[in-house]
């Protein structure tokens, strides 16, 4: 797991072999220390070089073998012995240098990185904090500010920054093995005193109880409830006020809090999930290890309203030709401007050139001919978008894969109104396109596996968490949200308040609760769905039928909202009030108040006192209780995809992995108790009917979430 050869006569080269990424498995580990020891006792050998294996340095700790029973040398002391080495020892840094991979550079004596690589310490996105003496080294190297920020955001710097930072000390365009090894002739007998970073003082910051305090409330303010940023700030204030050697106490106590707590288990949970959504297959048993995606290096967008305007903006971003085609020559000309300045901004972000003349623009579809893939954006119009698509299938050449970016309507009806319903797939970005990281990539019965892995690949390359699903009502990310915000509805003709509700939500992690996200993305858009479904239709204003639809209960609190003109920011007033229309800042409104009593009395509802927890149970179990029905339907793969869906397109806190993920910790049977007991107490509402694959799973015993795939695949097969 680690390969040593001595090169150029006096030099030691060890090479990390733990494909894909080199992760500091314990073999790994081993080889290491093993081979350390090999270079150091070997009196030819004057320096070492570490490297990795096919271009990659280290990806950090095997996050695999993290558990409560850990074998093989413990990195700390792995990593001391390579300071402590009388031989100078340095880091050969391609691809990445990650979490426990940037801790072993640390501990070399000198650190040459290709131009290419990136490094970082995301432990914190793991839930954890660089404990391999990471959180000690950083900020003795490069200083307290640079150091918090990189270890309690994770984020991964490039070679130039790493340079510019003081974390490399050489940067090379050439072949980086060479390169240290020229490096490790060069220092070979030179004195190491200077070079063991632990041994630094830690720069000291003017103003460190200033500095911390405000840290920590950013921190504690973004976390949302996590607890590893946290940790982060407080191991690095460890750094900067005590020795080494306690600093490293500290750490190991702050890791020990983390490194087995649920929110550990759930982002580490995530970062699988998201991997292996990429993993995706049909109900046909087509997937991505059978099906070649068509190469797309000209794409279109037809309909260049907010939405239209986002995916261009994503579609330039990622080097591809964009053709923009909006028929209204007004709104091309505005879309123009607004596509043409978000580019600019983005571009001035990132210190490159904007990429405008990547973009044509036309009122014309005819300029759609030659382009590989075209995504349809135009307004949530069955009749419209039937219309674009016949006349897609008419201009576009053969084989062109055709996308429709509808949230709502069936794209099997839409599928069917083309020559070629197999080149048809639903491309679900969310709003705005160009920042939003979740695509739901939807298949219909005939969507060939090459369209949608065409679409899968692209989404890819726009750097989305893309899932693929099945075509349903709401697809997965939306129909979820129809039993979650359904209990709020409820919960206000109850006695509970927007805010209330709001403040359960934002508690439990989410960045926003249902009423803010609400207001902020428009209330008319749920208003016509539910006009559409013939949900929302006028009817008299009390009595028991105001609140019965097709024998169900149903809440028509939103709908008379909409009808006061009450759309959320954009109108200035929604479930809260706003200083102006656009404004950002939710305000409580009176009016609200005053206007839930009334709708009670007018019902005869008698408010009653409803606190934190039945808030969380009621939206979030009867949201989990349809994520079980959307697995039972085959609508998604397994739980991960439910999950990706929720925490990169919805707000769901990471540090809790997503609503299924959630399910397993609290408790199947937990769960599905809650739900039997609210279905008791509200049995004309269905979404609180616990689903059958939810009691199959508890009657099995609960098996954790990762093998809940085999009792699905189980379930189907008796289908
Ligand atoms: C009881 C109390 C005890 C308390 C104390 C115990 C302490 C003991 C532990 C000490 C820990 C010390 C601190 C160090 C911690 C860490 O290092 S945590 C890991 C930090 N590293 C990362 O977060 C990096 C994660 N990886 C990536 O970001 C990317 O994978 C990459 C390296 C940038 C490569 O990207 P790309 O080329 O796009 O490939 P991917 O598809 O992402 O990955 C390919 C496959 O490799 C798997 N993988 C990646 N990284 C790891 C890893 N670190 N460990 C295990 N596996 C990894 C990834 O999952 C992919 O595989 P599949 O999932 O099968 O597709």
């Amino acid at each position: 797991m680690a390969q040593y050869t001595r090169v150029s006569g006096i030099v030691g080269l060890i090479t990390l072999q733990n494909p894909p990424v080199n992760a500091l498995s314990a073999a790994v580990r081993q080889g290491i220390v093993d081979k350390v020891e090999t270079a150091l006792s070997d009196p030819k050998v004057k320096s070492v070089v570490i490297c990795g294996q096919n271009g990659i340095f280290c990806g950090g700790a095997d996050i695999k073998e993290f558990g409560p029973k850990m074998s093989g040398p413990p990195l700390i002391p792995m990593i001391h012995a390579i300071e402590a080495a009388n031989k100078p020892v340095v880091a050969a840094i391609e691809g990445s240098a990650l979490g426990g991979g940037l801790e072993l550079a640390l501990g070399c004596h000198y650190r040459i990185a290709h131009s290419k690589a990136r490094l970082g310490l995301p432990e914190v996105t793991l839930g954890l904090l660089p404990a391999a003496g990471g959180s000690q080294r950083l900020p003795r190297l490069i200083g307290v500010p640079a150091a918090l920020d990189l270890i309690t955001t994770g984020r991964h710097v490039t070679a130039a920054e790493a340079l510019q930072l003081g974390i490399v000390d050489q940067v090379t365009d050439n072949n980086t093995v060479d390169a240290a090894v020229k490096f490790a002739l060069s220092v070979a007998g030179q004195s190491l005193d200077a070079r063991r970073i632990s041994t630094y003082p830690c720069p000291q910051p003017s103003h460190l109880d200033a500095l911390f305090e405000e840290v920590m409330q950013k921190v504690r303010q973004s976390a949302r409830g996590a607890m590893a940023p946290v940790a982060c700030v407080q191991a690095v204030r460890a750094a900067a006020t005590l020795p080494y050697t306690q600093g490293l106490e500290r750490e190991k106590e702050l890791m020990a809090t983390l490194f087995t707590s649920g929110q550990a288990r759930a982002l580490q949970y995530i970062f699988f999930a998201q991997r292996a959504v990429g993993r995706w297959r049909m109900p046909s048993g087509a997937g991505w290890d059978t099906s070649k995606h068509r190469p797309v290096n000209k794409a279109a967008v037809i309909g260049l309203g907010t939405m239209g305007q986002g995916i261009t903006v994503a579609l330039a971003q990622t080097g591809l030709s964009v053709v923009a085609i909006e028929t209204q020559e007004k709104q091309l000309m505005k879309a123009k401007q607004a596509v043409s300045s978000t580019l600019e901004r983005g571009a001035k972000r990132r210190g490159v050139a904007p990429p405008l003349d990547r973009i044509s623009y036309s009122q014309n579809i005819q300029a759609v001919a030659d382009v590989d893939l075209v995504i349809e954006a135009v307004f949530e119009d069955m009749g419209l978008k039937m219309e674009v698509f016949q006349q897609l299938s008419a201009v576009c050449k053969p084989g062109t894969v055709l996308c429709t970016n509808t949230s709502a309507l069936d794209m099997d009806q839409l599928a069917s109104e083309t020559p070629n319903p197999e080149l048809v797939v639903g491309m679900h970005f969310f709003s705005p396109a160009h920042v939003m990281k979740l695509l739901e990539v939807v298949y219909g019965p005939r969507s060939s596996p090459q369209a949608v892995a065409t679409a899968m690949q692209l989404g890819k390359k726009m750097g989305k968490a893309s899932v693929v699903v099945g075509n349903c009502r709401g697809f997965v990310g939306n129909r979820m949200l129809m039993p979650y915000s359904e209990q709020a509805f409820f919960l206000l003709e109850e006695g509970a308040t927007p805010e209330l509700v709001d403040r359960a939500l934002e508690e439990f992690g989410f960045s926003m609760g249902l009423f803010r996200m609400s207001d902020l993305a428009g209330l008319d858009v749920g208003w016509r769905v539910r006009k559409s479904a013939g949900l929302a239709e006028p009817r008299e204003a009390s009595g028991q039928s105001a609140r019965i639809r097709k024998g169900y209960r149903y809440s028509p609190i939103a709908d008379l909202i909409c009808e006061q003109g009450r759309f959320g920011q954009k109108t200035g007033s929604g479930w809260y009030q706003y200083d102006k229309p656009g404004s950002r800042v939710a305000r409580s409104d009176p009016w609200l108040h005053s206007f839930l009593e009334q709708y009670r009395a007018r019902h005869g509802l008698v408010a009653r006192s409803i606190d934190h927890q039945e808030v969380l149970e009621r939206c979030l179990y009867a949201m989990i209780n349809e994520g079980f029905r959307i697995l039972e339907d085959g609508i998604a793969a397994g739980p991960e995809d439910i999950d990706v869906i929720y925490v990169f397109g919805y707000g769901w806190p990471r540090h809790r992995g997503g609503p299924m993920f959630y399910a397993s910790m609290v408790g199947l049977a937990k769960v599905l108790e809650r739900l039997e007991h609210y279905h008791q107490a509200h049995p004309d509402v269905p979404y609180l009917q616990p689903c059958s694959l939810l009691k199959r799973l508890v009657a099995s015993g609960s098996p954790p979430v990762h093998r809940w795939r085999e009792v699905i695949k189980k379930l189907h097969s008796q289908l």
